[in-house]
């Protein structure tokens, strides 16, 4: 098995999880959602659920983050076949990049098409306020920069190309669809756009690090998500994202404000209900019409 190397799975170990799953139920699911830190209860929004806990799961790494359940939940949403998982994995938790990512590769051959990938983060851009949804345009790959790519290590053409584009990384439609769902439920004031950058954690951002992230382009910064886009644009999947501002980056040495994970699970669940609107709505759209 692989976690001893760093080259990632095969794609015949993808394929036996896969098929692995696929055998315990009947759902085909299209679209995949992972949740971030504090907005597991997307996957409650499921119906007629069958659940795997991911120490259950061949090949499966385990969540150690609270508020990371570690499940992946089939079943359907509004009628739609969906996977969600509730719970996912970080680099600061210790897992090879290549393992952390696995599920996009595992969604890919479940026969998923889009992926909705959700997080927590923290506010850079000073127009943003906490509770904000930030759908994201574009990502910097701050670990990437540092060598520390998913898809380093020999490529499978069965998964994708070498040298993936990444500059159509976020599926346009897919946030053009996300903009007109969000103000047809009224969340326009609260509703925006920008650029995430993710770093390694765990621990939080300096002040003299936000000031530089934010003066670099990024409007938000987290410790996930760029490295599971990576992977499912890879494998051709069509990818949006979104991230919930649950606190605001320390920009100033007057400021008294410190980041910690309480602040960013209680904000997870004040905005849990119209989060689960907004996307729940999504996935009834996707495929309908000229978003899909
Ligand atoms: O990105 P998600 O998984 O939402 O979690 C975010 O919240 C945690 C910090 O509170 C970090 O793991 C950060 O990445
Ligand atoms: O301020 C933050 N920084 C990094 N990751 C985060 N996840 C939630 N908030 C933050």
């Amino acid at each position: 098995m692989f976690p001893e190397s760093h080259t990632g799975y095969s794609y015949e170990d993808c394929m036996a999880t896969a098929v692995w799953l696929l055998a315990q139920t009947a759902v085909r699911p299209l679209v995949g959602i992972v949740c971030g830190s504090g907005l597991g209860g997307l996957a409650d929004m499921l119906k007629d659920q069958v659940v795997f806990n991911y120490r259950d799961i061949p090949n499966f790494p385990q969540s150690t983050v609270h508020g990371h359940a570690g499940r992946l939940v089939f079943g359907t949403l509004k009628g739609r076949p969906c996977v969600c998982m509730q719970g996912r994995f970080h680099l600061y938790e210790g897992y090879p990049i290549q393992k952390i990512t696995l599920p996009m590769r595992i969604f890919k051959l479940l026969g998923v098409e889009t992926v909705i990938l959700t997080n927590a983060a923290g506010g850079l851009n000073q127009d943003f306020k906490v509770g904000d949804i930030m759908i994201i345009k574009d990502h910097l790959n701050m670990p990437g920069f540092a060598g520390n790519n998913p898809l380093i290590g020999p490529n499978d053409e069965r998964f994708g190309v070498r040298f993936p584009c990444m500059s159509d990384a976020y599926d346009r439609e897919l946030q053009q669809l996300a903009m007109d769902v969000g103000v047809e439920l009224g969340y326009g004031d609260f509703l925006k756009e920008g650029v995430y950058c993710v770093l390694g954690g765990p621990s939080f951002e300096t002040i003299a690090e936000c000031r530089m992230l934010h003066k670099l382009g990024a409007d938000a910064v987290g410790m996930s998500t760029v490295h599971e886009v990576i992977v499912a644009r890879h494998c051709g999947m069509r990818v949006f994202a979104l991230s919930l501002i649950t606190n605001k980056a320390v920009m100033d040495y007057d400021s008294e404000e410190k980041a910690n994970h309480e602040e960013v699970l209680e904000t997870g669940k004040q905005r849990a209900e119209q989060l689960e609107r907004l996307v729940s709505t999504m996935v009834t759209r996707i495929g309908h019409n000229n978003y899909s």
